[in-house]
């Protein structure tokens, strides 16, 4: 491992959070909450436990986010003034200074630490992301050592990903391709195996 990476982990407040799963709770705004939180607890856990990440933070203006991810022993810092993902970004890694910055999406809830320890590999030294597995969206971004992250988060976030000089790292990574935005995406996670926040968060249909 070139350099150990410090991972920035954006949270949305749990009340507006994976609106586009909102089906897969039947429309019932606490079990959605739950949800969505085991979504980044499972992240954030695989991420912790993943050899060459030497430190996870995340960005949340969630104060139950913050809650249970200082359970985890990880560190919240709020949203800054400005609006957005890629503000949050910014903001995370111009906290995080000058090490290695990479941006993990929270909710890849079967997420596997060799997966994710494998594409840190990968990148090397460059500039590097991680598509989701459309091909379309990022799961992971990571700076090259000392750079700018210069995250380009939303539709169509691989593409200027790529544009932007970042190199696509397409390796066999399943658990970090798996972002889950909907039902069709959480019935693929569940068949790659979810971490414990998740499975016991799932809605009953699943069952
Ligand atoms: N801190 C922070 N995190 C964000 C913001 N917007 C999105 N995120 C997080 O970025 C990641 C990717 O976002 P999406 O996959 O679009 O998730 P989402 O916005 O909760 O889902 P939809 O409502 O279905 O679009 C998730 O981990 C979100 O929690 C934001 O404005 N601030
Ligand atoms: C937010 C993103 O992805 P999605 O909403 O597709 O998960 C993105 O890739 O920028």
């Amino acid at each position: 491992m070139r350099d150990e990476v410090d991972l920035v982990v954006p949270v949305k407040t749990l009340g507006r959070a994976k609106t586009r799963l909102t089906s897969a709770t039947g429309g019932d705004p606490v079990s959605h909450a739950a949800l969505a939180l085991a979504l980044a607890m499972d992240t954030v856990s695989a991420a912790l436990a993943t050899p060459g990440v030497r430190r996870v933070v995340t960005i949340t203006s969630d104060p139950a986010v913050a809650s249970e991810m200082a359970a985890l022993g990880v560190e919240s810092l709020p949203e800054p003034a400005e609006p957005g993902l890629n503000e949050a970004l910014r903001h995370g890694a111009r906290t995080l200074g000058s090490g290695r910055i990479g941006a993990l999406q929270a909710d890849l809830p079967a997420l596997r630490s060799a997966e994710l320890q494998a594409a840190l590999e990968a990148a090397g030294g460059r500039r590097a992301f991680v598509p989701d597995r459309q091909g379309t969206g990022t799961t992971l971004l990571l700076a090259a050592p000392g750079g700018a992250l210069d995250p380009r988060f939303g539709v169509g976030s691989a593409g200027h990903h790529r544009i932007s000089g970042a190199v696509a790292l397409l390796g066999p990574w399943p658990s970090l391709r798996c972002d889950v935005d909907t039902e069709e995406d959480l019935r693929l996670a569940l068949t790659l195996g979810l971490g414990v926040h998740t499975a016991n968060a799932l809605p009953a249909w699943t069952t």
